[in-house]
């Protein structure tokens, strides 16, 4: 089943929200309209930016869509500091990163809270994109697709099939995010098979063959192609090469088949 590939940036805490305007139109001009008919492109720039780049997305009516970097397991109330997925929603979002390493890890996100939100993220109508993977130490000890198989059902731990297959899955590697160290595009193939094939057991094949599973860590225009080309590889979740507008576009039509 062919799955239209998603280019999605995250700019994680980078950029304010004049910033963003720019790098968001900067974008639109460097990507030529027809690449969007083969790949999907998004920016998840941080929350204070979201209302910058949905006026700056309007008022071209440009196809790139965008999303957050987090949403809040709750409805609403008194949760300071936090934004919730009916918020994102009202702003335009389609998508929502939910359970980042850098979360995980900074914020001490487990897999339960993880499924809390994509729960209400889908209950608002985002698509979160779930990100999961292995640290250096499992993939040294060869545990890496055990780990992300098990990371996967407790993320998505009480979700019906037809919830599920409104997730996009993003396979990082925590070792290969912000590194340079690209996981090989057999590595990559490997854990988003074996992802791919666990959503088969668990939810059923037209789960398992609708769900986009995307790559992340060290995605770059040198790499992208060989990466999207797996069989199981849907697109890339990029972080640091999602800041320059010019070679980010140069990465999205590499994704979407062609030389810019
Ligand atoms: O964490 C990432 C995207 O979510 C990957 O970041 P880099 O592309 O900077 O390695």
């Amino acid at each position: 089943m062919a799955r239209k590939p998603l280019i999605a940036g995250n700019w994680k805490m980078n950029l304010n929200h004049l910033e963003a305007i720019g790098v968001v139109q900067k974008l639109y001009f460097a990507l030529p309209t027809k690449y969007y008919d083969h790949v999907d492109v998004a920016v998840c720039p941080p929350f204070t930016d979201l209302r910058s780049v949905q006026t700056a997305i309007d008022a071209d009516s440009m196809p790139i869509t965008y999303g957050g970097q987090d949403c809040s397991p709750e409805e609403s109330g008194a949760f300071t500091g936090d934004v919730s997925a009916a918020m994102l929603r009202k702003l335009g979002c389609t998508y929502v990163v939910l359970g980042h390493s850098e979360r995980r890890s900074v914020h001490g996100e487990d897999d339960a809270l993880v499924a809390r939100k994509v729960a209400k993220a889908l209950e608002h109508g985002l698509t979160p994109i779930l990100c999961l993977g292995e640290g250096e130490e499992v993939r040294d000890a060869g545990g890496h697709v055990e780990h992300c198989t098990a990371q996967l059902d407790g993320s998505l731990k009480g979700l019906t099939a037809e919830q599920v297959g409104r997730v996009v899955i993003a396979y990082e590697p925590v070792w290969a995010i912000g590194t340079g160290k690209t996981a090989t595009t057999q590595d990559a193939q490997e854990v988003c098979h074996a992802l791919r094939e666990r959503l088969r057991e668990v939810h059923g094949p037209a789960v398992a063959d609708a769900v986009r599973i995307l790559y992340g860590g060290s995605v770059k225009s040198g790499n992208v192609k060989d990466l999207v080309a797996q069989a199981d590889v849907d697109g890339a979740l990029v972080g640091g090469a999602s800041l320059e507008p010019e070679g980010f576009a140069e990465l999205c039509a590499l994704a979407a088949g062609g030389p810019l």
